[in-house]
């Protein structure tokens, strides 16, 4: 896709230095679609097939959200994610492509990370969160979950007892709380948020980008594995989203009451 049709999200070059792919859907809590997910894959082939890209900042629009996972509103009205390029919702392949790309990635969480949009921050290489930043996942209550990366490699994030805790009872934690897990690398107030991601990006700049794509691909090694287990999970995941009890999740955040999971117990 060209940049030029994106309408999801913004895709900049600045300082001959650094990539900054931002999400554009503050309306919808920049919450993704099937199109933002494929806008996304695009936005990251092109950072790194740029030459003057050192690294990418990973960010979204407003104040209030860095990224509500799945769009709830349409997978409610249509039980999915709405059209795509190809026909099919490709969130594990940007899953794999932030992991894949031989350049740091710098999510600069600027609100709310919840859901696969907590998936997506922690999947990056660094994190620079502003000082209202909030983090949470939300699957089990909305008819979802992420049984593959968003799980084992947060448990290698933060430890397995958090990770069971943020999977298991669903609250959200503040930047400062996010920083003592090591789920975010830095605090700072919000009108410093990307200016820190640009530094950072700056100083991975100047270094060989040979020795740092040797560096991401080796720590990245040591998980890997997890790529299967991500296959299996989603495809268990199309099922689930899809069945009564996942839609059952996503019907009662559309019309604002808490779901009745009771008779699938
Ligand atoms: C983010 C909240 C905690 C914010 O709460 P609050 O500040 O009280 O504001 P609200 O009034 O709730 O929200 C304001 C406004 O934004 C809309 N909105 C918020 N989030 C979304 C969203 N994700 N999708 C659509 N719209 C959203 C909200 O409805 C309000 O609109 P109004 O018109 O003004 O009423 C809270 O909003 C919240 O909890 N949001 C939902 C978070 C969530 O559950 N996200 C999805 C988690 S599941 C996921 O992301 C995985 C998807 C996936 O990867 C997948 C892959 C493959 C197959 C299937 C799936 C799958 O379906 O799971």
């Amino acid at each position: 896709m060209k940049i030029e049709e994106f309408t999801d999200i913004r895709y900049e070059v600045e300082e001959d230095n650094h990539a900054v792919i931002t999400i554009d859907r503050p309306e919808r809590m920049n919450s993704f679609r099937g199109r933002t997910v494929d806008e996304l894959i695009s936005a990251f082939k092109y950072a790194w097939a740029d030459r003057r890209v050192a690294a990418v900042i990973f960010t979204a629009a407003g104040e209030r959200a860095f990224c509500t996972g799945g769009d709830v509103k349409e997978r409610a009205e249509t039980g999915g994610y709405g059209e795509t390029e190809w026909g099919t919702f490709e969130i594990e392949r940007l899953h794999r492509i932030i992991r894949d790309i031989p350049k740091p990635v710098i999510a600069a969480v600027n609100g709310i990370a919840i859901g696969g949009g907590h998936v997506l921050h922690v999947l990056c290489d660094l994190t620079v969160a502003a000082e209202n930043a909030t983090f949470a996942q939300a699957g089990p209550r909305v008819g979802s979950f992420d049984a593959g990366f968003g799980s084992a490699y947060l448990a290698r994030v933060v430890g397995e007892k958090r990770a069971r805790q943020i999977w298991f009872l669903l609250d959200r934690y503040d930047a400062v709380t996010a920083e003592r897990w090591g789920l975010v690398n830095e605090v700072v107030p919000q009108e410093q948020l990307v200016e820190k991601a640009r530094e950072w990006a700056r100083k991975i700049g100047s270094y060989s980008p040979t020795a740092i794509k040797f560096l991401k691909h080796s720590f990245n090694a040591d998980s890997d594995h997890m790529s299967g287990i991500s296959h299996l999970a989603f495809d268990g995941l199309a099922h689930y989203a899809t069945s009564e009890e996942g839609m059952e999740g996503a019907r009662a955040f559309a019309e604002k009451r808490p779901p009745d999971f009771s008779k699938y117990r």
